[in-house]
């Protein structure tokens, strides 16, 4: 045996050896040790490299629909990856209650993406903030000085003017001038919370650059997130590959100029010199970002922006396209709008001016406005909702960091729990039905729920309802063009907010004349 053999052969042997001691003293440690029990993960369909799920849910448009699907294959609780991050479907009101109800405390946070950190000054604003002090004081803000009694007054005031004079210019056009009610409802909203908000008329073209409507549009795509946003890592050069981040880069500045303008507007004004009534929203954040208050919490420059940045995404298109999908539904199903035409007029008797309209008693028109809500709710999957700390739902092991989708559009169109007619638009339904929809009840969630549910959603509803018993009492619509109600248009499009497609226009046919 040569030299070189032998060496060989004890190398070979000493390495053996060592390989089957370390093996052999692994194997012993691991006996005396607790067994470490193996995570029970929710099932989900099976993913690939890299990607994870990528290749089967649409980025844009129409997620919540494929999810829906792959829940009916893989349950009520699933768990889907997209690049590397993970993410809980919940798709039954029974997991949902789960979420938004009983361990609330652990999903109560928000997704830290990378497009939304831009957008929201660094997650310094209420709805993709995470759960923290700073967010509830942001919260309790808006709550009390947005959406107040006296805030509520005015914005009342407003839409009733507004109203009055929409009443007469469709008036002075009859008959048969065809209206774009999409447009119409963006114009009176707008001028609803740019009025609260802001104090003047905002809603025309603010600073250089695109239109009101662009901006608006372009920023509810980039706060929809990007493709990036999924591959921590890889993102950036990702969504640069894409054009994203300049899309964002552009999108945010426009935006961002818009509310330094208003805010500028609002620090050229002395707010000692202005009275307490005549102070817009903006006129009193500025008065409390430059005191202390009780709790020691100072609203900062960039607090304040990321406050009005809320309002415009959240505060405008959700109740635009619920005006748009109610007047839709009800066009579409003419006993519907004979039922709900007949209550309105009864309850309100003879008006002359649309500000004398009550809709508390208008127990149908609530229920028209409940089922639209169910069947189009602005924002399918709600906003992601994001665990705090480990725990179980329905048996499955969830991490802190998971977040949760809970798939509203579909819960709210389940046959299971709404019967063979869920797809219907029956308002009926609603009869009897006790309870509030996120708080203790679970079967339809337009405005979410848990501490993370929609502030507006005492005040929303009421606005659309004032608006519709309006347009309703006072004129008989019809679709243009001797077009037949099953053949209007009712796809959705969009992404954060489920819009119809097709613009909504009718004819007001007939002025109302009370017959005494
Ligand atoms: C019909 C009208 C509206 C609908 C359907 C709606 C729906 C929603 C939904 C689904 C969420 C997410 C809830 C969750 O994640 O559990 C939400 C959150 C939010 N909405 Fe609305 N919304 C409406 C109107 C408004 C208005 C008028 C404002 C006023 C500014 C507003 C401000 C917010 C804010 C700030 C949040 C974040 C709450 C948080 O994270 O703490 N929404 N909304």
């Amino acid at each position: 045996m040569d030299i070189f053999t032998e060496w060989l052969l004890t190398t070979t042997t000493v390495l053996a050896v060592a390989v089957f001691l370390t093996i052999t003293l692994y194997y012993m440690i691991s006996l005396t040790r607790p067994n470490k029990p193996v995570p029970n993960f929710p099932p989900g369909p099976p993913k690939l490299p890299i990607i994870g799920n990528l290749h089967q849910i649409p980025t844009n448009k129409h997620r919540h629909e494929a999810l829906w699907q792959l829940s009916k294959e893989y349950g009520p609780i699933m768990q889907i990856h997209i690049g590397s991050k993970h993410f809980l479907i919940i798709s039954s009101p029974a997991l949902a209650k789960q979420i938004l109800k009983t361990q609330d405390h652990v999903f109560c946070s928000r997704e830290l993406f990378r497009t939304t950190k831009q957008l929201t000054y660094n997650f310094v604003d209420i709805a993709f903030s995470p759960h923290s002090g700073h967010w509830r004081e942001m919260r309790k803000l808006l709550v009390s000085e947005f959406m107040g009694p006296k805030r509520t007054k005015l914005s009342n005031h407003v839409l009733v003017t507004e109203m009055e004079s929409i009443i007469r210019l469709l008036s002075s056009n009859l008959p048969n001038t065809e209206v774009n009610l999409s447009n119409m409802f963006l114009e009176i909203v707008k001028q609803m919370v740019c009025k609260v908000a802001f104090g003047s008329d905002y809603r025309r073209q603010p600073v250089k650059g695109p239109s009101w409507d662009v901006m608006l549009d372009e920023a509810l795509e980039l706060f929809n997130g990007s493709v990036g946003d999924s591959f921590p890592f890889l993102g950036f050069f990702i969504d640069q590959f894409t054009g994203w981040n300049r899309r964002l880069n552009d999108g945010f500045k426009n935006l961002d100029a818009y509310i330094d303008a208003i805010i500028d507007d609002h620090l050229k004004n002395n707010t000692e010199e202005i009275s307490e009534e005549d102070k817009d929203f903006v006129h009193t954040l500025l008065d409390i970002s430059s005191k202390e208050n009780a709790s020691d919490y100072r609203l900062n420059h960039a607090d304040l922006k990321a406050l009005v940045m809320d309002i415009l995404v959240g505060g405008i298109d959700t109740t635009v396209v619920t005006l748009i999908w109610l007047m839709s539904e009800i066009n579409k199903n003419p006993r519907v709008m004979k039922k709900l035409q007949s209550e309105i007029r009864n309850c309100t008797g003879k008006i002359e001016k649309v500000g004398e309209m009550d809709t508390t008693k208008m127990t149908y028109l609530k229920m028209v406005v409940k089922e639209t809500l169910r069947l189009h709710a602005p924002a399918p999957l709600l906003v992601p909702h994001l665990s705090l700390s480990h725990t179980q739902i329905d048996g499955y092991d969830v991490f802190p960091g998971t977040a949760v989708l809970i798939n509203a559009w579909g819960i709210a169109r389940d046959t299971n729990i709404w019967g063979e007619n869920a797809a219907e638009f029956y308002p009926e339904r609603f009869e009897n039905v006790e309870g509030d929809f996120g708080r203790d009840r679970f079967e339809m969630l337009p405005f979410g729920g848990g501490r993370r549910s929609c502030p507006a959603m005492n005040t929303a509803p009421a606005n659309v309802e004032f608006v519709i018993a309006c347009l309703v009492y006072w004129f008989d619509w019809e679709l243009p063009n001797g077009m037949k109600s099953e053949e209007l248009n009712m796809e959705d499009g969009g992404t954060l907010v489920l819009r119809k497609k097709v613009p909504l226009c009718l004819v007001p046919a007939t002025k109302h004349k009370w017959v005494n």
